[in-house]
């Protein structure tokens, strides 16, 4: 058996909400121990710099051009994660000595594959200064180098996930594991453990964009916005006639490839509620160029919490006689699972294992990737 590693996953993911701290134990193949987890949610001062970061990465044509506000808030982001750790260390009665490694996703602030461009801010060698620990960051470029989307990266994490699924969920049809972040994603595995994976649509960045503008709140919290409304059936067409839906390749999306409706498009209620079952069909509409009708669709991501959401899931995946059921109803974490995810990730990049594959990202080969920061040492970039 490989050797088994202690690692740390950092996620802020599109919907930049806060950061995702979770610990695995793992040999970054078939074994995986899930540890603690803890989510740390940003302050509207920093969300609000974020979204400036947003905008000033649009004239970015350089990964590693930093204008405007770009190389302050990165720095600002790096010793928040940095805090993280520590906090994290603490509260779970752990050394940084008992920490093999750390998985740094940092902050997407441009993603434009079609041009090999992806950006994540996060100054990987300044964490491992201030950690101590060993730090692999920047995992999606790689991927871009040799043509894949550079996304999504989780689907290694969901099929090690699926081995150890109760029998009755994965042994006679199909699993999908559907993360609804800020962007949805999907992975499918096989009853024969064949992995395949995209990015499906909008998640919850349309509605929390939606109610921060007419409500002044972040997200609708429980989908209770939504459960006042009704569906546009015009509105929500407009969204899912996009050719991201039909396009013979499959995608990765950038936070800003949908926009939110106009203002004048509908009520707070309705537009929160079309919003949703936009989420939903989106899901089930990408879903159609999986292979094989799966069976079951384990919804993690902070969406699972909209229950209207999981109400526009269930009923159409019960038209193709498929259930839904939240992550915790397979005995796993939601909210923690994209940075268990890069926990596992890191320890793969470790072991020089390929973190991505022509089923996931649609990259020519399977690639590993990362750049390996030891603390007081230069960054190392791990490519094939
Ligand atoms: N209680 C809740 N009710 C409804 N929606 C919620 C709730 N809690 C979180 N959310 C939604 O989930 C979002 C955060 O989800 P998550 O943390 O999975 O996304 P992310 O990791 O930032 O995005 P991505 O996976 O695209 O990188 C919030 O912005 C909000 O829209
Ligand atoms: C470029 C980027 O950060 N993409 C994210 C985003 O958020 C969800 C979806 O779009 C997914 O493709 C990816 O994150 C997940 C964690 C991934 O790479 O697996």
């Amino acid at each position: 058996m490989a050797e088994m590693k202690t690692a740390i996953g950092l996620m802020s993911g599109t919907s930049m909400d806060g950061i995702d701290i979770a610990l695995v134990r793992t040999d970054g193949r078939d074994v995986v121990e899930r540890g603690p987890a803890q989510g740390i949610a940003y302050d509207a001062k920093f969300r609000d710099r974020l979204k400036q970061a947003l905008e000033d990465a649009k004239a970015i044509t350089r990964r590693d051009e930093r204008p405007g506000s770009l190389a302050a808030v990165e720095n600002e982001l790096t010793l928040r994660h940095a805090e993280a750790v520590q906090g994290f260390l603490i509260k779970n009665n752990l050394q940084a000595a008992d920490i093999d490694v750390i998985g740094f996703h940092g902050q997407t602030v441009l993603h434009r594959p079609d041009a090999a461009l992806t950006v994540q801010l996060g100054d990987g060698a300044l964490l491992a200064r201030e950690t101590g620990i060993t730090v692999v960051h920047d995992m999606r470029a790689n991927d871009m180098v040799h043509g894949g989307q550079g996304a999504p990266l989780i689907p290694a994490y969901h099929a090690a996930l699926a081995a150890g699924l109760p029998e009755n969920l994965r042994s006679r049809r199909p699993v999908v594991f559907v993360n609804i972040g800020g962007i949805s994603n999907l992975t499918f595995v096989g009853t024969d453990g064949q992995v395949a994976a995209f990015d499906s649509g909008p998640g919850n960045t349309l509605i929390d964009q939606w109610v921060e503008a007419h409500a002044g709140i972040p997200y609708d919290q429980g989908g209770m916005i939504a459960s006042e409304g009704r569906v546009l059936a015009g509105l929500a067409e407009r969204y899912l006639a996009n050719p991201f839906f039909t396009g013979t390749r499959r995608r990765s999306l950038d936070r800003n490839d949908f926009s939110p409706p106009a203002g004048a498009d509908a009520s707070l209620e309705d537009g929160a509620r079309t919003l949703a079952y936009v989420t939903a069909a989106a899901i089930l509409k990408s879903s159609q160029h999986l292979s094989m009708r799966p069976g079951t669709y384990i919804i993690c991501g902070g969406g699972r919490l909209n229950r209207i959401i999981m109400r526009d899931l269930a009923e159409l995946a019960l038209a193709e006689q498929a259930s839904v059921i939240a992550a915790e109803e397979a005995g796993l974490d939601g909210d923690a699972m994209e940075a268990e995810a890069w926990a596992y990730l890191a320890v793969r990049s470790l072991e020089g294992l390929p973190l991505t594959f022509p089923g996931t990202t649609g990259v020519t080969k399977p690639v590993t990737g990362g750049v390996l920061n030891m603390p007081g040492e230069t960054a190392r970039p791990n490519a094939d």
